[in-house]
């Protein structure tokens, strides 16, 4: 997948410099091979939107690119839109502008809200984000009511149900639209289980399944491929406690000025990258999400989960744990358990 992304990047880079590409010269919309694909980015001008702006700009899936944020979109949407790929950029600021920002979407991805600073947990934030989220998916459900809905908003163990609920509110749920993005975890999962057994990043996959905060993320280390059995029970446990603190660990080196927001956009594109190729018909996209599950007792659950036309094709099961995860997997239920009630809690009393 990681690949994937990279290649088709890279190759809308090699096309715009080269200026040979027919896709550069021919509109997607004459185009029969490449369906006519609407992103929305709400918070765009932030420290995530940007560099997400800039990625969705690059793919070659994107034929419209909708920036909305409160503050700073115009700039952005100036900037990015000069990049010489085909994908037509709008910016839209302030809330009378978010219908026109939604209208006709295909993917939202809602990197909107407050980060953490050294000391707060991710649940810290959920008093002024669940608000920011609840306001902006009764927007969706008003203007794109049938879109994929990409959560990147923390606290995502609570704000991906906040979305359902208002969803279910305004009569538009559609549990296979609503993805809470986990693809960060995953992303430094591989990264750090590379570097310790010394295989090629590249090749590199580890399901992440539970939620997004702390001992919520459970990467499933068991399963990661290529299988190594040079790393011992002490170094699977520090790969999981820096996986769960990766987030922790972005926080602290930053001081005070955020979270993560490079490796977040290279996620969230990777992510809705995925969604995209499911949505095109592409067989066989699988990525970790925060979604509506039975693959526990809780109503969502992080795992890997099949993409397709109407987004979530089929949630996967866990496959074979060993003891340790399984101690994981018993050991978060209750917190992620209390982190959805409290999201459902909020939307349905507000
Ligand atoms: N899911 C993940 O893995 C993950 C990873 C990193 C960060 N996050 C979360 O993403 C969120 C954003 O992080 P950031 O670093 O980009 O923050 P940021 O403060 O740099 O940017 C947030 C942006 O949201 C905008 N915004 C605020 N209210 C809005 C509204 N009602 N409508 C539209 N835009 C609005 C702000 O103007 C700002 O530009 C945080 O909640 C953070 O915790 C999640
Ligand atoms: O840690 C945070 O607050 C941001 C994000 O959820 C992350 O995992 O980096």
């Amino acid at each position: 997948m990681r690949t994937s992304l990279l290649r088709s990047m890279e190759s809308a880079l090699r096309r715009s410099r080269s200026g040979s590409s027919h896709l550069l010269r021919r509109p997607f919309a004459s185009s029969s091979a490449v369906p006519e694909r609407k992103v929305a980015i709400l918070g765009a001008a932030g420290g995530i939107g940007q560099p997400l702006s800039l990625l969705m700009k690059l793919n070659p899936l994107v034929t419209h690119l909708s920036l909305y944020d409160i503050a700073g979109t115009p700039g952005v949407a100036a900037d990015v839109s000069h990049i010489n790929t085909p994908a037509e950029v709008k910016g839209f600021a302030a809330e009378e502008q978010l219908g026109q920002a939604l209208e006709g979407a295909d993917i939202v991805i809602i990197p909107a809200g407050v980060p953490r600073k050294p000391g707060m947990t991710r649940d810290d934030l959920f008093n002024i984000n669940a608000g920011i989220v609840k306001s902006l998916c009764t927007a969706i459900a008003k203007y794109c009511p049938n879109a994929i809905v990409n959560m990147i908003s923390n606290p995502v163990n609570s704000t991906v149900p906040i979305a359902s609920e208002v969803f279910k509110k305004a009569g538009t749920y559609d549990e296979k639209k609503l993805f809470g993005v986990t693809t960060l975890d995953v992303v430094r999962a591989k990264t750090f289980y590379a570097a310790k057994a010394k295989v090629p990043v590249s090749e590199v996959n580890v399901p992440v399944v539970g939620g997004h905060a702390g001992i919520t993320i459970l990467p499933l280390f068991s399963q990661a491929t290529p299988a190594t059995n040079a790393l011992g029970d002490e170094e699977i446990k520090a790969l999981t406690k820096r996986t769960q603190d990766g987030g922790t660990e972005v926080v602290e080196a930053k001081a005070g000025k955020g979270s993560a927001t490079l490796s977040m956009a290279y996620a969230g594109a990777v992510f809705a990258d995925a969604c995209l190729k499911g949505l095109n018909g592409v067989p066989d996209i699988v990525e970790c999400s925060f979604v509506q599950s039975t693959v526990t007792e809780l109503p969502f659950f992080a795992s890997k989960v099949r993409l397709g036309k109407n987004g979530v094709e089929e949630v996967l099961g866990l496959g074979p744990l060993s003891d340790y995860e399984k101690q994981g997997l018993e050991s978060l239920l209750p917190e992620l358990k209390s982190s959805i009630e409290k999201g459902i809690k909020f939307a349905q009393a507000n």
